[in-house]
């Protein structure tokens, strides 16, 4: 036992296969190299009419390369962990922390009120002691559909925690856990409490689907809850005090589920709005709930989750609790990032929506390399690190102290005091949204608070268990798509271009291999500006005659042939062994090509705009639901254009440019077949045509 004591709670290994890695990257090295040869000497003189637009190719290339050495940066030392958690429990379980849990949600509509109570209901059934874990949602719509879900979920908790407790389930949203697992037939005692259970939920969510009208929720549940009325007075205004209503209090003998088991703390928050003070979209709305959980019940460890995130894993705050109890390593971690995974996904993923090469290796990348970015939702915080608290040597974490917090104030007294925290003028001349909680005016607030708490010196760290810890919504249009990634590469670049920049905020606070993977994001926008310009210099020219890139006999052609073969090739045994399919890959190819001309595009412009002045960056909430046609074209991969957009009118008219271009150069090539004319233009129809085929579906 004494041996015990001093093992660790986590792992660390080093991903398998890097020397082959290695050499993948030198080959492309190479290549680059001879690639490089080439163009410097071969300059086109000054007279050539083409010198301008292959000086523009040259540079094009210099960017690709640099992006690729930021990628290699990211994938040379991929690090995966590994928890012990009944290590865990055999030394903490009497002295477990508190947790407190944000749910995050803003409009009704796109962000169903079933789908944010099951995400609370998941998270409401950790396997954790109840009386420790506090769950907070925070509604910044101040709808009073939500509202009404939330007091149906309060009531159902009581039946749903103590079934989760009784039988183990897995997954314990609601939703999810009825749709995917099996009727128990072969356990009588379990299939009985399965359907009543079952049926329970049913006629729950009918009640909240068929709410539409104020006046048929039930008279019943609005004398229950006083403050009910309030929430349907604000609820039909815009600009409102704060709300704040206590659903279950973890604290109260009432609180319990029908096993006699405590139930957690759960809350429901609607910050004051006003239109003459700004209200920071999420970054907002994260604040005022760790300073109203502060009164509440102030839990040293805060996980945050976006509305469509459910919890596929009861054990995850176990997990996370084995990084920061770890007595030796513990206490400089100050964030866990969990991966964003996705229940609604298809095999073939048309929009590339999975993230997997992101999530599977270029985060346990960014973790080898110093920490991992914190991605706004399945992140476990110390509440410290996130009220901006720098990490010193000294810091040491008394989970003891923090294991027997107790508020004495009753309920209503504790609504009372709370409101004043979550009210418009509260962060007036303080430094919320500066140097406390997450940071304002950035459209990716996540990213950029993850890099200031990195520089204050605290170690993030990237977990990714096998059974996933957080399961979400990816969006299911291609607009939906780009403009959520309009949205991340503005916000990225904007960071870049900031004096948060990990170079100049980070030069000696964190290594320079994290600084250089943090440019793989940062610099997403940026890449827009070389590959438009690879689709549409080279088409022109070929439409126009010019020939830009060299004969195919000649031998130089070998080392762009090898440099692109062998980069492709890599790409997609990367993208097949992290699951995907070879569809999947070649949609992704064409996401890759759309996102760089429209979301990259318009997210460099609208950086731009706003640093003059122009616009007001706004963050557009993705939607989580579809109509029934749009999920059954989802669900065939039949690409969905929706609405019309700019962004269309880009994809379209590149799309139209390069079959034009495409069959003027055919043109050309068959009317001079003996001329050799052929062997000047055969690259550039082929880039060509390869453009043309990917856009097949426009
Ligand atoms: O004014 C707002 C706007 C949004 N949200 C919530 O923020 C979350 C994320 O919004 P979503 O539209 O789902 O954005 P995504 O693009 O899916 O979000 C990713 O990127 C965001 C940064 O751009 C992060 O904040 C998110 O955590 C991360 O999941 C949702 O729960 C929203 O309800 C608010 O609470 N208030
Ligand atoms: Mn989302």
């Amino acid at each position: 036992m004494a041996k015990d004591e001093n093992l660790p709670l986590f792992t660390t290994k080093l991903a398998k296969g890097r020397i082959l890695f290695q050499f993948y990257s030198l080959l492309i090295f190479v290549g680059i190299c001879f690639i490089f040869v080439y163009r410097l000497s071969h300059i086109p003189a000054k007279e050539e009419p083409r010198r301008w637009a292959w000086m523009g190719l040259f540079f094009s290339e210099l960017w690709f390369c640099f992006y690729w050495f930021v990628t290699t940066v990211v994938r040379w030392n991929p690090v995966y962990r590994n928890t012990f958690k009944d290590r865990l429990s055999h030394r903490y379980e009497k002295a477990l922390p508190g947790i407190d849990i944000f749910v995050c949600t803003a409009d009704p509509v796109i962000e169903p009120p079933v789908m944010v109570i099951n995400t609370v209901l998941s998270v409401m059934a950790y396997d954790y002691p109840p009386e420790k874990l506090s769950v907070c949602l925070s509604d910044d719509g101040g709808s009073e559909l939500t509202f009404y879900a939330m007091l149906e979920a309060s009531r159902f908790s009581k039946i749903w925690l103590s079934f989760c407790e009784k039988f183990k389930v897995e997954p314990r949203s609601p939703e999810a856990y009825f749709r995917t697992a099996v009727e128990p037939l072969g356990e009588p005692v379990m299939a009985k409490d399965w359907s009543t259970v079952k049926m329970l939920y049913e006629d729950m969510k009918k009640r909240i689907e068929n709410t539409t009208k104020l006046d048929r929720i039930s008279e019943e549940i609005s004398k229950e809850h006083k403050g009910f009325k309030e929430w349907i007075f604000v609820a039909s205004r815009r600009d409102h005090q704060t709300i704040l209503q206590i659903l279950i209090d973890g604290r109260e003998s009432k609180a319990m589920d029908i096993q006699g088991q405590t139930l957690p703390t759960l809350v429901c928050l609607s910050r004051e709005k006003r239109p003459q003070y700004h209200h920071h979209f999420k970054a907002g709305a994260m604040n005022a709930l760790i300073r109203v959980s502060s009164r509440i019940s102030n839990s040293p460890i805060i996980l945050n989750v976006d509305c469509d995130m459910y919890s596929n894993n009861s054990m995850s705050v176990r997990d996370a609790l084995c990084f920061f109890m770890d007595e030796e390593k513990g206490n400089e971690v100050g964030f866990i990032q969990f991966p964003q995974a996705f229940e609604n996904l298809t095999k073939n993923d048309v929009y590339g929506s999975s993230l997997n090469v992101l999530m599977e290796l270029e985060m346990p990348g960014f973790d080898g390399n110093g920490g991992p970015c914190y991605i706004g939702t399945g992140c476990f915080h110390r509440r410290e690190t996130l009220s901006g608290q720098k990490y010193s040597k000294i810091y040491k974490a008394d989970w003891k102290r923090w294991s027997n917090i107790s508020v004495d104030d009753s309920t209503s007294v504790l609504e009372e005091t709370c409101k004043v925290l979550a009210s418009c003028s509260y962060e007036e001349n303080t430094q919320w949204g500066k140097e406390m909680g997450l940071k304002y005016d950035c459209t990716v607030e996540d990213v950029l608070t993850g890099i200031v708490m990195q520089c204050r010196g605290w170690r993030s760290i990237y977990f990714n268990p096998e059974r996933k810890g957080f399961l979400g919504v990816a969006p299911t249009t291609l607009l939906q798509s780009l403009v959520q990634h309009k949205r991340w590469s503005e916000g990225d670049f904007h960071i870049f271009a900031s004096r948060h920049c990990p170079f100049v905020l980070g030069y000696k606070r964190i290594p320079l291999k994290l600084q250089l993977t943090y440019c793989m994001n940062l610099l997403w926008a940026t890449n827009c500006l070389a590959t438009l310009y690879y689709v549409i210099v080279p088409s022109l020219c070929l439409f126009r005659g010019i020939s830009l890139f060299l004969e195919i006999t000649n031998s130089w052609v070998l080392a762009f042939v090898f440099v692109i073969i062998v980069h492709r090739a890599y790409s997609l045994g990367e993208f097949v062994w992290f699951g995907g399919t070879f569809k999947g890959w070649w949609n992704d190819q064409r996401m890759w090509l759309y996102k760089r001309t429209t979301s990259y595009f318009f997210g460099l412009l609208d950086y731009i705009l706003k640093r003059l002045g122009f616009t007001n960056s706004a963050f557009v909430i993705t939607t989580k639901v579809a109509d029934d046609d749009v999920s059954q074209r989802y669900e065939q991969e039949v690409m969905e254009f929706g609405t019309s957009s700019p962004m269309f009118t880009i994809l379209a008219t590149l799309a139209l440019l390069n079959a034009i271009c495409f069959v003027s150069g055919l043109k050309r090539v068959i009317a001079n077949v003996e001329t050799l004319v052929w062997e000047q233009f055969a690259l550039q129809i082929l880039l060509c045509g390869l453009l043309v085929f990917i856009n097949l579906p426009i």
